[in-house]
């Protein structure tokens, strides 16, 4: 359905009320939902890592160290027309109905998705209901909205969020941001000149002649080191925002904690017991990465080396082979990931392999820019002519594919599947059933060693205490399972997917019980395993 355009004419009593509501926005800054903080841990500081967040009382496993709303945040410009822009609540998302409590885990029903309206002056900031429209003019949008209107989709994230920013402390220096660890001086001049590029381009957006150019160098630096990615259940960035308390929390590639998202709500868990006056930690970057990559990207974005446990246990022992693809000519291990893709050096191995990276890295983004539905096709292209275009695609993929773990295969064998499911549901749409049979024979092959792959890469024991890649890996293999168990209910594949349903089991289950530590059961994380294992068991007790 095509969302609505809303009018921001207003009478003048929603315009009162939206101006309370702003009023109240702003002296409740201090006092936004940080939930039950103190009860459980302290802010203490120390000259070699700035302030840190210690245990007031012993912390159990699951236990919700911090709720905290963020005080600034936007979401990333590709998520503009899916989210509010008041609340954060995706277009995707489902009000929900009812709980049934009659298997084990309590299930939620969810009616209709949200809907969401855009503002008819910038046609960029889209909202869930008249009141968040209301709330978020009287507060931000009618600072920002001519602004918007100028410039449309390419305005930074980072300029959004600074204008946002600068909006709340009406110019001044933000008080909420005086704390924050700046780490000024470890920035290059580069970076710093790069800032000042950023400051004059901000001036299009909000009056900021309160503020020195060096007080705006050090706002920047700041947004830098303390700003949080926002992700969605899958993991997947979906904006930036900036929290008070939870910028305190410093890092470890063996945390104690877990930080994850509800809407643009962060909520932190204990992942372990910790002890009173323990250091709570959080991790900052993908724990599954090599040491030297870890260093690396710490270094780089947040100045400072990693002495945790883990960095000071690797440093004495090689990188585990998953870790790497290895060359698919001469076996060697070549570093190669999602994460350093676009970066000049992929790793060396014997054989020069230049050319099959290039057609890996053509293939990984015509995947990537196809929206791999694997049910119903969504482009408007002749079906014949999307056959012709998956195929191409799968067979350069077919061509490099090594079987292993690391995650970047499992992200190819991933979108194979999708493709060649796709290819299948296209050819039966065409009656071509030979040439679907065959490629259904493909499927059931990459859908073996697929499962295989994962279940050895960890879906087994996935915990975001491991990797917050093993958790992806582990949904997208559930998500997987259910739509192949739905869609091919007899035939040799129905056959494979039992087979592996008893291992799946096992990984469902120790799934269940992990992200009931780290994202307790009321997450929508938790409610999608626990309907994935509804799925198994009534898979299970048909065959
Ligand atoms: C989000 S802030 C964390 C709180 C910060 N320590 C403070 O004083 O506000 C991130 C910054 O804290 C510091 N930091 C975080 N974890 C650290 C660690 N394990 N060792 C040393 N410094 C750390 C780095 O300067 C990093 O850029």
């Amino acid at each position: 359905m095509q969302p609505s355009e809303v009018k921001m004419v207003q009478t003048e009593q929603s315009m009162k009320k939206a101006i309370e509501h702003s009023m109240k926005d702003l002296s409740i800054l201090s006092s936004r939902t940080i939930d039950k903080s103190d009860d459980y841990f302290q802010i203490k500081s120390n000259p070699n890592k700035g302030r840190f967040a210690v245990a007031s009382k012993i912390l159990k496993p699951g236990q919700l160290i911090l709720k905290e709303t963020p005080v600034v945040f936007v979401a990333d410009a590709v998520e503009y027309n899916k989210r509010c822009f008041s609340c954060f609540r995706c277009s995707t998302e489902k009000s929900e109905q009812g709980k049934i409590s009659d298997f084990g885990p309590q299930i939620t029903v969810f009616s209709e998705c949200l809907s969401l309206s855009r503002c008819s002056k910038c046609k960029l900031a889209w909202y869930c209901s008249k009141d968040c429209q209301l709330r978020d003019w009287a507060v931000y949008h009618k600072k920002e909205c001519v602004s918007y209107a100028k410039h449309k989709e390419s305005v930074p994230t980072s300029i959004r969020l600074m204008t946002k920013i600068l909006i709340l402390s009406q110019g001044a220096y933000p008080s909420f941001m005086s704390d924050m660890i700046s780490n000024r001086q470890q920035f290059s001049l580069q970076e710093v000149k790069k800032f000042g590029e950023m400051s004059l381009l901000l001036h299009n957006f909000i009056d900021h002649s309160q503020l020195t150019a060096i007080q705006l160098i050090d706002l920047w630096c700041k947004l830098q080191c303390n700003g949080f990615s926002i992700c969605d259940d899958e993991l997947s960035k979906v904006g930036v925002g900036l929290y008070e308390k939870a910028a305190c929390f410093n890092h470890s590639c063996r945390p104690n904690a877990y930080a994850y998202f509800n809407g643009h709500n962060l909520e932190l868990r204990a992942l372990d017991t910790i002890d009173a006056e323990q250091e709570i930690t959080i991790t900052y970057i993908e724990t599954f990465e090599p040491q030297t990559v870890r260093k690396k990207n710490l270094k780089e974005q947040y100045f400072f080396d990693c002495l945790c446990d883990k960095c000071c246990q690797d440093e004495s022992k090689p990188t585990t082979r998953s870790d790497y693809l290895p060359c698919p000519v001469c076996m060697q291990a070549l570093f190669i990931n999602e994460f350093n893709f676009h970066a000049k050096d992929n790793g060396s191995c014997t054989c020069s392999l230049e050319h099959t990276f290039h057609e890996l890295k053509l293939a990984y983004k015509a995947f990537k820019s196809l929206t791999v539905s694997p049910v119903k096709s969504q482009t408007a292209k002749p079906i014949d002519e999307q056959i012709k275009s998956l195929k191409a695609i799968e067979k350069t993929f077919q061509k490099h594919l090594v079987p292993t773990s690391h995650y970047f295969t499992l992200q190819l064998s991933h979108s194979l599947i999708g493709s060649l499911s796709r290819s299948i549901f296209l050819l039966l749409d065409l009656s071509n059933i030979p040439e679907a049979c065959k490629t259904y024979t493909e499927l059931t092959r990459y859908v073996k060693s697929y499962i295989e792959a994962l279940i050895c890469a960890g879906a087994s024991k996935f915990h975001p205490f491991i990797s917050n890649t093993y958790f992806t890996q582990s949904i997208t293999c559930f998500q997987i399972w259910d739509l192949l168990a739905h869609n091919h209910q007899k035939g040799p594949l129905c056959e494979l997917l039992q087979d592996y349903s008893e291992k799946l089991s096992i990984a469902l289950n120790t799934s269940l019980s992990n992200a009931n530590a780290t994202h307790g059961q009321q997450s929508s994380t938790y409610i999608q395993l626990s309907q994935f294992k509804m799925s198994l068991t009534t898979f299970l007790a048909q065959k």
